[in-house]
Parts: C-alpha cells; sequence; structure tokens
C-alpha cells in the first residue's frame, strides 16, 4: 500500500445515500485512508442538512478529514483524486412523474425501465457529462465512479460523448444480489464466489458461478431461486424491506422460470411480466412515494435530529452502507492496482462475442491503476441476445435522440421498449414526457 490520503468528492450531495457512504469511507480508512471530503450539489438548500449533519458526524468521529460542501464546481472538483457520482436529475418529483405518465396509459411506471428510465435518461446526460467536464478541468487525474442513474443510458453517453474520460460506470443491483447467493451457498461474503455474467444494466444474467475452490455453485443456487427467487436470502444489512422491494426479489421466481439455465438480475422483471407489474401497480402511489415516505423522510429526519441536538451521539439512524463497500474496493482498486474483478458497464468490443461491439455491456472486468481490462463472455444464448437487441437500441436511441434533439429517435426509442405496447401509446406516453421535462429535456424537433 501507498502512504498517499485520498481527496473525494461527493456529487449529489444532498442524496438520501450520502451518509451511508461516508459512514462506510469512514469505516474503511485502514484500506482506503482520506485527508479530504468535499460535497458538491446543485441544490444548496437539500445539501446543506445532509452536509451539516455529516460534518458534526466527521468532527466527532474523525476529525482529521478536511470536510467542506458546496455548489461551486471549482471549490468541488479542485485538488480531487475521486468523484463518487450519485446525482439524481428533477430528484423524487420527476421520478414520481416517469413513474405516473406511463401507467395513465397502461405502461409500468419504473424509475431506470421502460419510458420513465428513457425519460430520467434525457435529464440525466446533461448532469453527468456537466460533472465529469468539471471534474477534467479542475483534477485531470482523477477518476468519477459514476453511480448516477439511469446507469445504462449514461454509460452510452459518456461512450458517445467523452470516449476518452476517466469514468467507471457501476451498479449495486449484482453486488447485492450476490450478496444473497453467497448466503443461499453457506458463504460469508459473494467475495468468496468468482461469478460470470453478461447482459446491459438493469437487464444481464449470471451464467457462471463457483467457489474458491472452482466448484459450482449454481445447482444449489438454482433450487433455491426456482422456489423463493431471492426472497427468503436477505443478509442483516439488506436496506430493502419496503414491500415493493421483497415483491420484486420474489418475482425472480417467475423470471427465472423462463430460461432456468441463467440466473436473472431482479429488473428482468419489468421486461418479461410488464403486464402483471402494471396489474399491481397503484397509479396514485409509486414506488417514489415509498421512497419520499420512507428513506428520503427517514435519513432527512436524522439528519435534522443532529443539526437541532449539535451532536451524532446518541442519535440512532445513521448507518455505513455495506453494500456501498464496492466504491472502496473499486476506488482501492484503481488506486492501488489491486487487480479485483468487478461487474462494470463497458464498451463491449467482442467480449459478449456475438453482440454489438459498440454496446455498453455489464460484465466482469479486472480493475487496476491503468483502468480496466474486460473478462471475454463469449457467445450468449438467442433468448438474451434477442432481448438486449431490443434494449441496446432503446438505449442508443435515447442518447442519439439527446445529442441530435431528434423526436422521432425518441419516439422509436420509447415503442422499441418491450414494456411498450405500441407506437400510438409510445407518443401518447411522449408527448406528456415531453410536456412534464421542458425544464430538463433538450427541444426535441
Ligand atoms: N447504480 C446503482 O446501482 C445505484 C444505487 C442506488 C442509487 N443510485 C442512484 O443514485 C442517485 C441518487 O439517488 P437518491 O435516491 O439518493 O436521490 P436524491 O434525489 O436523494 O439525491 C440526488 C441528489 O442529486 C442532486 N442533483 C441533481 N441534479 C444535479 C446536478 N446536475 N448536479 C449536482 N447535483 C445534482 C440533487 O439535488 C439531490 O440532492 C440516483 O441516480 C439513483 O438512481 C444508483
Ligand atoms: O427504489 P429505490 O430508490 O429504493 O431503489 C432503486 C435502486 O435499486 C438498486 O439499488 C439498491 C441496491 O441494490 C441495494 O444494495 C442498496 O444499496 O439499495 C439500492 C437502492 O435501493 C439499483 O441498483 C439502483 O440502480 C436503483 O436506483
Ligand atoms: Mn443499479
Amino acid at each position: 500500500m501507498n502512504n498517499k490520503k485520498y481527496s473525494v468528492t461527493v456529487a449529489g450531495g444532498g442524496s438520501t445515500f450520502t451518509p451511508g457512504i461516508v459512514l462506510m469511507l469512514l469505516e474503511n480508512m485502514d484500506r482506503f485512508p482520506i485527508r479530504s471530503i468535499k460535497f458538491y450539489d446543485n441544490d444548496a438548500k437539500r445539501q446543506e442538512t445532509v452536509a451539516k449533519a455529516c460534518e458534526i458526524y466527521l468532527k466527532e468521529n474523525a476529525p482529521e478529514i478536511e470536510f467542506a460542501y458546496t455548489t461551486d464546481p471549482e471549490t468541488a472538483f479542485t485538488d480531487i483524486d475521486f468523484v463518487l457520482a450519485h446525482i439524481r436529475v428533477g430528484k423524487y418529483a420527476m421520478r414520481e412523474k416517469d413513474e405516473k405518465i406511463p401507467l395513465k396509459y397502461g405502461v409500468l411506471g419504473q424509475e431506470t425501465c421502460g419510458p420513465g428510465g428513457i425519460a430520467y435518461g434525457m435529464r440525466s446526460i446533461g448532469g453527468v457529462i456537466e460533472i465529469l467536464d468539471y471534474m477534467e478541468q479542475y483534477s485531470p487525474d482523477a477518476w468519477m465512479l459514476n453511480y448516477s442513474n439511469p446507469a445504462a443510458i449514461v454509460a452510452e453517453a459518456t461512450r458517445r460523448l467523452r470516449p476518452d474520460s476517466k469514468i467507471l460506470n457501476i451498479c449495486d443491483m449484482p453486488i447485492d444480489l450476490e450478496e444473497k447467493m453467497a448466503h443461499m451457498c453457506g458463504l460469508k461474503s459473494r467475495k468468496e464466489m468468482q461469478v460470470g455474467y453478461y447482459g446491459l444494466n438493469h437487464f444481464g444474467w449470471w451464467h457462471k458461478i463457483h467457489d474458491k475452490d472452482g466448484n459450482d455453485l449454481m445447482p444449489q443456487i438454482k433450487e433455491h431461486v426456482a422456489v423463493n427467487g431471492f426472497a427468503d436470502a436477505l443478509s442483516d444489512t439488506n436496506q430493502h424491506v419496503d414491500a415493493s422491494w421483497r415483491e420484486t426479489f420474489t418475482k425472480v421466481k417467475d423470471v427465472y422460470a423462463v430460461d432456468p439455465s441463467t440466473i436473472p438480475n431482479t429488473y428482468l422483471k419489468y421486461y418479461l411480466y410488464p403486464d402483471y407489474v402494471v396489474e399491481h401497480s397503484n397509479k396514485e402511489y409509486t414506488r417514489a412515494n415509498e421512497v419520499i415516505d420512507g428513506r428520503e423522510k427517514h435519513v432527512f429526519g436524522i439528519c435534522n435530529d443532529i443539526i437541532e441536538k449539535g451532536t451524532s451521539k446518541g442519535v440512532e439512524g445513521f448507518e455505513a452502507d455495506a453494500h456501498a463497500t464496492y466504491i472502496v474496493d473499486l476506488a482501492c482498486a484503481l488506486a492501488e492496482n489491486t487487480n479485483e474483478r468487478f461487474l462494470l458497464i463497458v464498451e463491449n468490443e467482442g467480449a459478449i462475442e456475438n453482440f454489438d461491439r459498440t454496446a455498453m455491456v455489464e460484465i466482469p472486468c479486472i480493475v487496476g491503476r491503468n483502468g480496466y481490462e474486460k473478462i471475454c463472455q463469449g457467445a450468449i444464448p438467442q433468448f438474451q441476445k434477442g432481448l438486449m437487441e431490443q434494449q441496446v437500441s432503446v438505449e442508443k436511441l435515447t442518447v442519439e435522440a439527446w445529442i441530435e434533439g431528434n423526436y422521432n429517435k425518441l419516439w422509436q426509442a420509447i415503442t422499441l421498449s418491450k414494456t411498450v405496447p405500441s407506437a400510438r401509446v409510445a407518443k401518447l406516453i411522449l408527448d406528456d414526457l415531453i410536456e412534464a421535462n421542458k425544464e430538463y429535456w433538450p427541444e426535441l424537433h
């Protein structure tokens, strides 16, 4: 280990995930020493609540770390080694619209899937590119670890618009699910497994899982998933106690049944059972409402409590986000050349042999000081290839629509989504989304 101490900027300082990430960083100081943490957000008021609480917590628990929060890009991005980016352009107010507008027309409403995910992508591209540009302007050697959603569309946009930038796009859903699979096999951690995985972000499959001695764990995991999905494999650190997440973890058994040769990502539910999802949705109260009434109230409640009391001592509820340790793992891999394996969202270039070379795919990679090397996944089956070809076209058309301001390409993107029944319905949804997103989308012609 070199003796360097790192300087980190959290972009989206006002995120509900920020306190969990800060505590997780503090827990990992032995392997990832930190000299400075800065928060950056474009909503000063939202960020201030999270920042003031974290400032108190840091003073009481790690006074040696310099801390600052700002809305000024130069202050935020100067003299840093890493940007941890988790912005939500349009915040929960727009997530709610993403979810409720499609439902008006009988189409599922989801944060990152279907028309809602496309709408969110059209807002996120500009925000993420702006942060990447600030980082490159003020700290050209820094790396951005991006988990701002919708990661598939954001990754395609950065491939098209900033192909040489130092950004790694990553998602924590496979990490959460691997933790559950490790539990199914009686292992302590997902790190005791080695996996083969292919797909797009929120659209992938495990096709190989071995333990450290090379034993095949797939039969044991399949036996469990066939009956229970991921439902009863919740780990102690699992945050998803909300009913909607439990339902999603259970539904995996039906997703698995369609192709029992692989283990699916939970998000495939939205593409393979969209009718079921719509039937089980409440048009008036979607996941955005659940999050506003749940996670957001919880996190901001704790922050306000700490600020009022002037101390974090005796205030319960601030918890390190255990699943987010992959962020430290990833930063360490880059900084310390650990050559650890991660599922990253990267340009295919033949890693999935029979799939578009330019697609941004989610596959295992080895990460070290000079970035990543992809691990070839070979040829994929016709079923997955067909689904992925349709979905990657949705993602590419969305990015093209954003770059060109092209109405028809966005209409095509929504029409192509497996969650949408026809071009007619796609147009109705699109026209409502345009109205709702005036403040955020480029003008479409
Ligand atoms: N990749 C993953 O697996 C994964 C996992 C969890 C969350 N996420 C993503 O993390 C993000 C945060 O989620 P959340 O629920 O905490 O949302 P949130 O709304 O609580 O936080 C997002 C913050 O981003 C800020 N923001 C918006 N646009 C910005 C911009 N242009 N520049 C700077 N800041 C900006 C907002 O003001 C807000 O404070 C979302 O994109 C979410 O989808 C990703
Ligand atoms: O509906 P939300 O906002 O609760 O969750 C949407 C996100 O879900 C996944 O992330 C989970 C993650 O899998 C889990 O380990 C833990 O960290 O919580 C996250 C948020 O609930 C998904 O990967 C994200 O992309 C979604 O934004
Ligand atoms: Mn994700």
